[in-house]
């Protein structure tokens, strides 16, 4: 893979590590592990609050929540929109977290962008020039996500898109591939961390909950990830996931967040960073 096809990503040209600071949340090597939780979709005020509380209550310091909603059949629940995002800035306002939130439209980046600590870009529209050219106009963190059948030269040089329009606070979202295996939802691919890692100096961060599709093995997947040098995790919870509009199978309870994290702190102190 030539590294003159992403010179901004690339850590050759960039031998220290980035660190993308959001508030007072910092993401990237050498920084605590930063845990970034929350429903896959906003879908009611008092849904988002509950989770907001509990995940706040138990170390995440960032909250997610999807407002426009990718899906496959257009029939599926597309998000709530300006609804769902002055819910998360009501949330944000409670708890002091910050939010990450997707945008999918280029036309909508300004708007998205009033209410998001952290813009995600889906794996869906990893290769959306249009939207990457949009975000990187700004200087709010964004959150790539890599395309579910994207190599890593790929997946680079759709960051190096956001790069050269003048934003450097790029993070990196591993989120499971596509392969011929169906029990997981996606092959959350943890080599891809650990290789990024001798590529770029962005930071890189791991969703084991689209990862894999199972709320069971959310916990696992999220230490292995730590282990092999995520700088961060993204994280579905929910407060009834079986009434979840998207995603219930993936989406853990509070309770299990609980378990969760505890069982990921020894992991964080192992790999001496801790959780943030
Ligand atoms: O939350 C993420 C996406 O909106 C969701 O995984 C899409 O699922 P679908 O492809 O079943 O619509
Ligand atoms: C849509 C999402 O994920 P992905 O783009 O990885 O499918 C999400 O995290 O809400």
């Amino acid at each position: 893979m030539p590294e003159l096809a992403y010179p901004l990503a690339s850590l050759t040209h960039h031998p220290t590590p980035t660190v993308v600071t959001v508030g007072s949340v910092q993401i990237g090597e050498g920084c605590p592990v930063v845990v970034m939780a929350g429903p896959c979709s906003v879908e009611s005020r008092e849904q988002t609050l509950t989770t907001a509380r509990a995940v706040k209550a138990l170390g995440a310091t960032v909250l997610r929540g999807g407002a426009y909603k990718p899906s496959t059949s257009p029939y599926g629940f597309q998000g709530l929109g300006i609804e769902a995002l002055e819910i998360l800035a009501e949330a944000k306002a409670e708890t002091g977290l910050p939010i990450i939130t997707e945008v999918m439209d280029p036309r909508r980046v300004e708007l998205v962008c009033g209410y998001a600590d952290i813009l995600q870009i889906g794996t869906r529209n990893m290769q959306n020039y249009d939207l990457l050219r949009e975000v990187g106009k700004t200087q709010t963190a964004v959150c790539l996500k890599r395309g579910m059948s994207a190599s890593l030269a790929e997946w680079l040089q759709a960051a190096e898109y956001i790069l050269l329009e003048g934003n450097p606070n790029v993070i990196l979202c591993e989120r499971g591939i596509r392969t011929f295996e169906t029990y997981t939802r996606n092959t959350l691919d943890l080599a891809a961390v650990a290789a990024l890692k001798s590529l770029t100096h962005l930071p890189v961060i791991v969703d084991p909950s689209q990862g894999t599709g199972r709320s069971a093995l959310v916990s696992a997947l999220c230490r292995g990830a730590v282990a092999v040098g995520a700088d961060g995790l993204l994280i579905e919870v929910h407060p009834a996931p079986e009434q979840a509009l998207k995603d219930g199978p993936q989406q853990v309870t509070p309770e299990g967040f609980a378990t969760l994290m505890t069982e990921l702190a020894p992991i964080a102190s192992a790999v001496n960073r801790g959780i943030a």
